[in-house]
């Protein structure tokens, strides 16, 4: 399990790494199986190796070695102190030498780890890399100098004539809205090309399916396009020798796409087909390894094929202010936004915060419990999604967890009526942990329980209408009085309450912030320190990648 700190059979460096929280023991394994089967004893090699799983752990494609010393900061533990850290220089000597890391491009794929541009790469994830950066360079190659495109109309004609196109704008910015008039523009103009709607999860694929409004345009998940065997990981029906037919494929919520899945994505376009990646580059990344639409967003080489758009056609006003501020690493302007007199957007400390996220609490959970009362499911679903409460952290006093279990208790005492007790109680919110397409459920969809002539409903919204099943044979379905960010990316709710990661938390990114804030239509209520809002602001997730410069 992750977190153990019992590698028992670690030593030295190993060891000391793993006592400290700074390595678990599936990172401290792998290395140490590394060193048996390739010949290497030099512990400075297997904790470089050790890093690289760790690093790969946290989202990193590659472990970058001038930032090494990031992995030495850890939630719990006090930070790896200066003299445990190998000399820079013989540590790399060391990696070069070793039997168990190949050195540059050339080398054989045979060893686990390889030597780049001074980061470490597991091969898999090298291979997948360079998959991604051959294909997009080959189709960039053949892309029309357009110089830098902005907004929706250069958008749309790139979309209509270039190998690939990057449409990259933060929420309201009206990328669903460019879809749609790229489908109609292929339609009046290329009546005979085959298009693909895709997404990264169930969840945005039906969300795409719903927001495009368009009964000719379904969007399916990229596993379901590739054709995914059951059973068989990263194998897919389609790939280079059995490519996809379609002519245009359009990929939405692209930065939750990571990297090993665009490889098998790019692998399986026929040579003549044209992509197109919508996304939001400053959001949350996938969760797999990889922050491809960022990576492809930042390099020189894609410039002209990214299309920027930033007009935001559905909020104006302080929430918009906020997530300006944010995005652009302006802590004093996001503070400034916070305190101002606009109530859309607060920052409370906890003992104040508590107070304001229960009247919130209650005030949604009496409008959710009335229309239970009432019968009236649509209405029920629709004020459940009046407040949404998230936490970056799962577990411990930050943590959805914790915050669940406050929610519960306020709803308890301060809605008549309301007991939490079994799986099907009136009013309990759930949420589905797995994929049920079959059934038009997925992964992360919200609904809540509703009687009916005395039995028990779960309510969803599925394609813009109240639908019900039996909360007994739902497998994956959990109370959802609060959610994680990460969980809550691709919604949006009117009022939302975000607690705070603690001040020194590795989960205060700024990429957290901006998805948390981004999550609201009229108002956001931040909840915890000043300090933890300028720790998250500066610092960028930069997940390691070497796929940005090795694009150009
Ligand atoms: N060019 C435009 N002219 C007028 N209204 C627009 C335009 N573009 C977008 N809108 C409107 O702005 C709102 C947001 O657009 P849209 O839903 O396409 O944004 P989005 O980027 O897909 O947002 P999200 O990422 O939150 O789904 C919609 O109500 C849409 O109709």
């Amino acid at each position: 399990m992750n977190g153990t700190r019992v590698a028992v059979s670690a030593t030295g460096l190993l060891a000391d790494f793993n006592a400290a929280g700074a390595l678990s023991w599936s990172d401290v394994h792998p290395a140490q199986q590394w060193g048996h089967l390739f010949g290497e004893s030099d512990e400075r090699v297997l904790l470089a190796l050790a890093l690289t799983v760790r690093a790969l752990r946290a989202g990193s494609i590659c472990l970058q070695l001038d930032r090494i010393r990031e992995l030495g900061q850890v939630e719990d533990a006090a930070a790896i102190p200066d003299e445990w850290w190998p000399d820079a220089a013989a540590w790399d000597a060391a990696l070069r030498a070793s039997p168990a890391v190949t050195v540059g491009t050339d080398g054989p794929p045979s060893r686990p780890v390889r030597l780049l541009d001074g980061a470490l790469y597991l091969e898999r994830h090298y291979a997948d890399q360079e998959v991604v950066r051959k294909e997009l360079l080959a189709r960039l190659g053949t892309a029309p100098a357009v110089g830098l495109p902005q907004g929706q109309d250069a958008a749309v004609d790139l979309a209509l004539g270039s190998p690939v196109t990057v449409i990259a704008g933060g929420p309201g910015t009206g990328k669903t809205w460019t879809i749609r008039r790229i489908m109609a523009r292929l339609r009046a103009e290329q009546p005979d090309g085959l298009v693909a709607l895709a997404a990264p999860t169930g969840k945005a694929a039906a969300r795409m399916t719903e927001s495009l409004g368009d009964p000719d345009a379904r969007a399916v998940t990229l596993h379901s396009l590739l054709g995914w065997k059951a059973g068989s990981r990263n194998r897919f029906a389609h790939d280079a020798s059995r490519p996809l037919p379609h002519d245009v494929v359009i990929i939405d919520e692209m930065s939750m796409v990571s990297m090993t899945l665009m490889a098998r994505l790019l692998e399986a376009l026929k040579p003549s087909a044209r992509l197109v990646l919508v996304g939001d580059p400053d959001q949350l990344s996938s969760v797999d390894a990889g922050s491809v639409l960022a990576d492809i967003t930042t390099a020189p080489a894609s410039a002209g094929v990214v299309a920027r758009l930033t007009h935001n056609y559905r909020f104006e006003g302080a929430i918009a202010t906020l997530a300006t501020a944010i995005r652009h690493g302006d802590a004093d302007a996001a503070l400034a936004a916070l305190r101002g007199p606009d109530d859309a957007v607060a920052l409370a400390p906890e003992a104040q915060g508590q107070a304001l996220i229960r009247e919130r609490v209650l005030a949604a959970g009496r409008a959710t419990f009335e229309a239970v009362g009432a019968g009236d499911p649509a209405a029920a679903l629709a004020a459940l999604e009046t407040h949404r409460l998230l936490c970056g952290h799962r577990t411990g006093p930050y943590g959805v967890a914790q915050w669940s279990r406050h929610a519960v208790a306020w709803l308890s005492a301060g809605v008549p009526g309301f007991v939490a007790d079994g799986e099907a109680y009136p009013g309990r919110p759930v949420m589905m942990t797995v994929n049920r397409p079959e059934i038009g459920l997925y992964n992360g969809d919200t609904g809540v329980v509703v009687p009916r002539a005395g039995r028990a409903h779960a309510w969803f919204l599925v394609g813009g209408t109240p639908r019900d099943y039996s909360p007994y044979v739902l497998d994956g379905l959990t109370s959802v009085h609060a959610m994680t960010v990460h969980k809550a990316q691709g919604s949006q709710f009117r009022h939302v309450s975000v607690v705070l990661p603690p001040a020194g938390s590795p989960l205060l990114t700024r990429e957290l912030l901006y998805t948390a804030v981004s999550r609201a239509r009229e108002s956001v209520l931040l909840v915890g320190e000043e300090q933890a809002v300028r720790e998250a602001i500066a610092h960028p997730a930069r997940r390691m990648s070497g796929l940005a410069a090795r694009l150009g």
